[in-house]
């Protein structure tokens, strides 16, 4: 006999609902708990130290990991309720996971083409022209568009992360997780990604975003909103500018932050020490 399902309500809007969700492993909580609401327009920064659990907070937004208590409502589909191979072709999401399953010698175009078919390293027999035409426009829409006869192993780091990204976006998918999308680049790397990323949240047929850094330098002008974690906890959440500030980020780094706001982009900095460099 099947399994009655009974449908959940759910906002259309909302693309994440995530009701004090955490995950656990070993007797250990390596996130949460965590109540979260992405909707449809949003464009998300989520920061914090290293081990904060960011990743682990990706890992069940991208349908990858069951969480350990609470519940997960990922594009109205619930988490252990629903199929989710069908789910996570859905979510685009790029992370150096990702990067590390791919074979040096996985050409360029071809891997990101057999992102509609949620394989790595597999080469299905027949592509449809339309599938290589839609791989060309993320490459150009990302700027690597002269990269897809590249194989993998000869990229540079920043040019890895910008395929990574078309490769995200090849499904066209309703929600897009972009998990460090600026670490090992150089700053001209970093500031054109951070430039797309931009032209990307303010357009408004893009899917909705979530972006993890460690930087606040890294985050693109016109993301909307913010959470902060530390320690598998969130320390704030909401409005970007509410959340990036010297105070929040001085409490989730453990140390005093100054933070500036300039142009739409944020720069962060430790706070000097007065009197430290007076003479005794
Ligand atoms: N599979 C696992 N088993 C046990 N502990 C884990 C596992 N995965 C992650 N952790 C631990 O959970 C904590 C959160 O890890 P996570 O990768 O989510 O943090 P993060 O904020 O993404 O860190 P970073 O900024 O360093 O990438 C860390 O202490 C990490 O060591």
């Amino acid at each position: 006999m099947g399994v009655v399902r009974t449908p959940i309500e759910t906002d259309p809007d909302l693309v994440l609902d995530l009701t004090d969700v955490s995950l656990r492993r070993d007797g250990r909580t390596l996130v949460g708990p965590v109540t979260w609401q992405v909707e449809l327009d949003e464009r998300w920064v989520v920061l914090g130290p290293n081990g904060a659990g960011k990743t682990s907070l990706l890992r069940i937004a991208s349908a990858l990991e069951y969480p350990s208590t609470g519940s997960a409502v990922i594009l109205g589909e619930q988490l252990g309720r629903t199929e989710v191979t069908e789910l996570r072709s859905r979510v685009g999401l790029s992370s150096a996971a990702v990067a590390g399953r791919i074979p040096g010698d996985e050409v360029v175009k071809d891997l990101v083409v057999s992102a509609g078919y949620a394989v790595l390293g597999r080469w299905r027999e027949a592509y449809d022209e339309a599938d290589f035409d839609r791989a060309a426009d993320t490459l150009e829409m990302i700027g690597g568009e002269h990269l897809a006869d590249r194989t993998w192993g000869t990229l540079s780091e920043g040019e890895r992360k910008r395929v990574l990204i078309a490769r995200a976006m090849m499904t066209d998918p309703e929600l897009l997780l972009l998990d460090e999308p600026g670490a090992g680049l150089d700053l001209g790397g970093r500031e054109d990604l951070v430039a797309r990323l931009a032209d990307m949240a303010l357009d408004p047929d893009a899917p909705a975003t979530v972006l993890v850094t460690h930087h606040v330098e890294e985050i693109p002008p016109g993301f909307t909103h913010a959470m902060l974690l530390a320690e598998g906890g969130v320390t704030a959440t909401g409005l970007i500018d509410d959340v990036i500030t010297s105070e929040n980020l001085s409490r989730a780094f453990a140390q005093s932050i100054v933070v500036d706001a300039v142009d739409g982009r944020y720069f962060a900095r430790r706070a000097r020490r007065s009197g430290r460099h007076r003479r005794p």
